[in-house]
């Protein structure tokens, strides 16, 4: 039997009189990368947002390895994002940014901060004030943010967004070594190729609809 790990029934979200998505349906394999593409204001950081509890539905509801976001979860356990610019603190170390946001769940340490920092290629003694990071380091600081805490889900925005050749090289094969270890990753990249070598399977999101594509 095919195991589940996100369930998306009916949900809808609307701003005032504007229906952002209409009644969606979907359901997410656990192991799978899964990714999102849509034009610009489609609605593909709401359907994350809302998934990672950060946004409530007009209708309809959001399960989380069983359990109903915002109902029996606030924010689901075990989910590792990168929504939107993340807000680090500017005047503090990456090491320090990431320290600050551990203690809050207090599941990792010093050392597993260490290995996040090298994961993405940024040396995690580094000294150097966040505001001092180009747009490219900033973007691989808020990769480590989202896989520090080892999650089972990741939720990425444009995770290689700002990159160079390099960069995105190196997000590619650390996303496809993530999926191989067993992770259910969730995508968008407005880069088609970048789509079609990480993901699984492809939806489009269309005035409000969703739908997988061939
Ligand atoms: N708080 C809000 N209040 C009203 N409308 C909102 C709000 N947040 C988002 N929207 C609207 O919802 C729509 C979907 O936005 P969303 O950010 O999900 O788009 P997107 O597909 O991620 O776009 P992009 O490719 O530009 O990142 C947009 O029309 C946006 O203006």
């Amino acid at each position: 039997m095919e195991e589940y790990i996100i369930e998306i029934l009916n949900f809808s979200k609307k701003y005032k009189d504007r229906i952002v998505l209409k009644d969606i349906n979907l359901k997410i394999q656990k192991g799978k990368c899964y990714g999102f593409v849509g034009i610009n204001g489609s609605g593909k950081t709401i359907l994350f947002k809302a998934i990672c509890g950060l946004i409530n539905p007009s209708s309809g509801y959001i399960k989380v390895d069983g359990k109903e976001v915002g109902k029996e979860v606030d924010f689901p356990e075990n989910v590792g994002m990168l929504i939107e610019e993340p807000g680090f603190l500017p005047n503090y170390s990456a090491f320090e940014n990431l320290k600050f946001l551990a203690d809050i769940n207090k599941k990792i340490g010093k050392n597993e901060i260490y290995a996040a920092l090298k994961y993405v290629n940024l040396n995690p003694h580094d000294n150097k004030s966040v505001k001092k990071y180009s747009l490219g380091m900033k973007q691989r600081l808020g990769v480590a943010q989202a896989i520090m805490e080892d999650p089972d889900i990741l939720i990425l925005d444009e995770p290689m967004n700002s990159l160079d050749k390099k960069g995105v090289k190196l997000i590619k094969e650390k996303l496809l070594e993530l999926k191989e270890k067993g992770k259910t990753i969730l995508l968008t990249s407005h880069i088609a190729e970048h789509m079609e070598e990480l993901c699984d399977f492809i939806y489009e999101i269309d005035d409000g609809n969703i739908e997988i594509m061939e």
